[in-house]
């Protein structure tokens, strides 16, 4: 047990649980040392049957925790920033689910403080870049054989949104997948935004804006748009087409099993993240895994956290003011060169 990554997790709802059990059963190389949840029934639920775990309400008490040596980050998005600035100040490197901070100024201070510690420390849990059909299409658009690409359309589509869901997490938490993905794609940074939105769907709780329809445009002139739906009633749908000067491509169509009898075929529909991303999550934590026992970061950085953050912050204010609003990026330091 000594030589396996003890990780505190903290948060054990939707993401953190899973990500317990993924720890546990399908990682190897490390072991859960920690757990943290307000909720304390909650995160005993997500760790019972484990061995040599303790468990804490209090997120900084995990970090403190015997044979702790990282973090996976898990809560509400408002509470990351605290929790990502004492994990930097201990030294430990986080795995932190996207969005890193809900605003671009925490992201600053998350990057500064980053820049402190002199050395990387944090992954942000943008899994897409795990996903073996997204991989394809970087593979494909890097290789160049389809030419420059032109526009990418993007569809992300929800059952249902949680309770707290606003019109406001639309963009900075659904569509923060897409901005990443198309960051990461294109190898080019968003520079402008703009929101759209139809008349609220029926199935949207009361006052939700949903759906919405987001448009990017990109620093060489290349168009991303973005169609969000978090409570389209019938299905988990993330697709992405390139289109390029030489040819186009699409990922996300349903991947499932095709039962065709007499008279039709029926499709399976994934119907949440958990399913339509699994082999990604296992990927993404896996490779978290194996950079931090080699003292590595080699996935998406605070850098890629801030940008997804201020692009997003961006469109919030478009969706708020109907205007096309402008990406103030700060410039890239040093240690997030190239990547
Ligand atoms: N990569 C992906 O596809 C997905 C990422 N997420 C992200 O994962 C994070 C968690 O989302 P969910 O699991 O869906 O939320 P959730 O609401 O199911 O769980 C959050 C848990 O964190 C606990 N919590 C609240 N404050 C805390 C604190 N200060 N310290 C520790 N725990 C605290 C809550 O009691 C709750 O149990 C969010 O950042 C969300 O954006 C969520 C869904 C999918
Ligand atoms: O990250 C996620 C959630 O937080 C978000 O609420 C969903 O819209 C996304 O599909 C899911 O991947």
């Amino acid at each position: 047990m000594g030589d396996l990554l003890g990780v505190a997790v903290l948060g054990a709802g939707h993401m953190g649980a899973d990500h317990i059990r993924r720890l546990d059963q399908v990682v190897s190389g490390a072991r859960v040392a920690a757990v943290a949840d307000p909720d304390r029934a909650r995160a005993e639920a997500a760790v019972a049957g484990l061995d040599h775990v303790t468990v804490h309400t209090d997120p900084v008490a995990a970090l403190d925790a015997p044979g702790v040596a990282a973090v996976l980050i898990a809560s509400p998005a408002p509470a990351h920033e605290e929790a990502l600035l004492a994990a930097f100040a201990r030294r430990l490197p986080v795995l932190c689910e996207k969005p890193m901070v809900p605003d671009s100024a925490g992201a600053l201070r998350i990057m500064e403080a980053e820049l402190g510690a002199g050395r990387r420390l944090a992954q942000i849990g943008f899994m897409r870049r795990y996903d073996a059909e997204y991989r394809r299409l970087k593979a494909l658009l890097d290789g160049g054989r389809l030419g420059r690409p032109l526009m990418l359309h993007c569809t992300h589509r929800n059952v249902s949104s949680p309770a707290d869901f606003t019109s406001a997490m639309l963009i900075n938490s659904s569509v923060s997948h897409e901005i990443d993905a198309a960051r990461w794609l294109l190898g080019q940074e968003l520079t402008a935004v703009t929101v759209l939105r139809p008349g609220p769907s029926a199935g949207a709780p009361g006052g939700l804006l949903d759906p919405q329809f987001a448009l990017f445009e990109t620093e060489r002139g290349a168009l991303v748009d973005v169609e969000v739906f978090v409570n389209c009633g019938f299905g988990y749908q993330v697709r992405c087409e390139a289109v390029c000067e030489a040819g186009s491509a699409r990922i996300g169509d349903e991947h499932t099993m095709v039962v065709t009898t007499r008279g039709g075929a029926r499709q399976e529909v994934a119907q949440d993240y958990l399913v339509r991303f699994a082999a990604a999550y296992d990927r993404e934590v896996q490779a978290w895994v194996d950079a931090t026992r080699r003292g590595e970061v080699t996935g998406p950085g605070a850098w890629d956290g801030y940008a997804a953050s201020a692009v997003a912050e961006a469109g919030v204010r478009a969706l708020e003011t109907g205007q096309r609003v402008a990406v103030d990026l700060a410039p890239r330091p040093a240690l997030y060169a190239g990547r």
